[in-house]
């Protein structure tokens, strides 16, 4: 029946979230442990960041918090205890300094969140000190690319996303270790995109490190613009500190002056020329299905809900995703699926904020559809084409799944003891760093 849900049934789709991590945790035990991601189709297995075939533990470290959360103690044990045995960054190899940052010194960060072992606080403090030198330019913003083992830097054309998408983490870093090196670093970054930003207030998606020159005129709330906005929010969220907050408030009120368009009760935001406001296309990626969340945490509630709602329209005419829309032509400009947490992370954020059962039914249709679509013979996989019938699936379960739609499922529909839904922080790849209840 469509009649509303009562509690016991959203404690039951609690259980059958917890239930879903349980298996395909047991499959990457079974058949791929200890490596970054499982090909959950063809049983083989991904390695990343390091893109050498060398893995760190990606998809097990990106996992724990989620596993405590939901209460699988004997499985987090195993993961932690695997870290502990044999988790090493010294590797002569090239990563993305945003990407090792979130997933793994978060995933990092989160598990000692979750349980206090200093060696997990150990580990995130040794990956930081890796990373740290490709902070070293003239502006402050770092390098794309480093290696973990010489400290070779690469990419020096960067983004607002991968330059500024630290301060949670490193902040939080610095708090539990007593040195300030990686705060300074997190918040100088961060400062540097900002005091560039155009005479609207926007920031555009590519710069260089080393001269500061912007490397290209679109303003987006999508990939390469997002996380940016999101850590000005979580600046004073985890840490109160006001300067974060104004930042925020700047560049939100140049969005929703510049990008904000309604077609009829569907709010959309287009990227942007940064300097003219001039729309340049009516293509969203999915990545920016997450933005509806921050408008609500940042006190645009309104639209927050808009956005939102718009995005849930798209799910519920394809069931899952793609991984790009057009709103004007109304139809996808990527029909592939990469299992992506974006509108549950939304829909999480809204709940948090205003405990309407409407955003548990958003995040209850994303869960389902996921197990409808994406669910293959050794776990969760993306898919190549979410508009073909049936939908054809890809072969890749990506780290992010461990860490974040999976957690936010449960949380939206656990009312767990194990969480403060009061206070708490989670970052933008789903790792909690406050609001965790160790006693219960
Ligand atoms: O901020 C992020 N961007 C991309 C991934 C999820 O789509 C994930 O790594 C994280 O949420
Ligand atoms: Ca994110």
């Amino acid at each position: 029946s469509v009649g509303r849900s009562g509690p016991a049934d959203w404690r039951t789709l609690a259980e059958d979230v917890k239930t879903q991590m349980a298996w395909a945790w047991d499959q990457y035990k079974a058949h791929a442990w200890g490596k970054d991601e499982i090909r959950p189709v063809s049983r083989t297995v991904s390695s990343f960041p390091l893109r050498n075939g060398h893995h760190l533990g990606l998809s097990l470290i990106e996992a724990l918090d989620t596993l405590w959360v939901m209460g699988l103690d004997s499985r987090f044990q195993d993961g932690v205890d695997w870290v502990k045995a044999n988790l090493d960054f010294d590797v002569d190899g090239d990563v993305s300094v945003f990407e090792t940052s979130i997933r793994l010194v978060g995933g990092l960060l989160s598990a000692h969140h979750a349980c206090g072992d200093p060696v997990l606080l150990a580990k995130a403090k040794d990956l930081a000190d890796r990373l740290l030198p490709a902070f070293g330019t003239p502006t402050g913003m770092p390098w794309g690319t480093i290696n973990l083992k010489t400290g070779a830097v690469r990419n020096g054309v960067n983004s607002p996303a991968g330059i500024a998408t630290y301060w949670p983490e490193w902040g939080t870093l610095s708090r539990l270790t007593g040195d300030p090196r990686y705060s300074d670093a997190a918040r100088k970054a961060a400062l540097a995109v900002f005091d560039r930003r155009s005479k609207l207030d926007l920031v555009a998606t590519q710069i260089d490190v080393l001269s500061g020159e912007w490397k290209s005129r679109t303003a987006t709330v999508g990939s390469y613009g997002d996380s940016f906005f999101e850590y000005l929010w979580d600046g004073w969220q985890l840490f109160g500190d006001p300067e974060w907050k104004r930042m925020y408030d700047t560049c939100t009120a140049a969005i929703l002056k510049h990008q904000q368009v309604w077609k009829g009760s569907r709010l959309w935001f287009p990227d942007v020329d940064f300097e003219t406001g001039a729309i340049v296309t009516t293509e969203q990626d999915e990545l920016a299905s997450f933005y509806g969340g921050l408008l609500g945490q940042g006190g645009a509630m309104k639209q927050g809900a808009a956005y939102t709602e718009s995005w849930a329209t798209v799910q519920d005419r394809y069931g899952v995703l793609p991984e790009g829309y057009d709103y004007a032509a109304v139809r996808p400009t990527q029909v592939s699926n990469s299992l992506r947490p974006e509108l549950a992370d939304a829909a999480f954020n809204l709940w948090l904020l205003d405990p309407e059962p409407r955003w548990r039914e958003i995040g209850r249709a994303h869960f389902l559809a996921m197990k409808r679509w994406n669910k293959a013979t050794y776990g969760y996989t993306d898919l190549a084409d979410v508009t073909s019938n049936p939908k054809r699936q890809a072969d890749h379960c990506p780290g992010y799944w461990w860490s974040e739609q999976m957690k936010y499922y449960y949380l939206l529909f656990s009312d767990t003891p194990r969480f403060d839904y009061k206070r708490n922080y989670l970052s933008t790849e789903g790792n909690v760093l406050l609001g965790f209840r160790r006693g219960a």
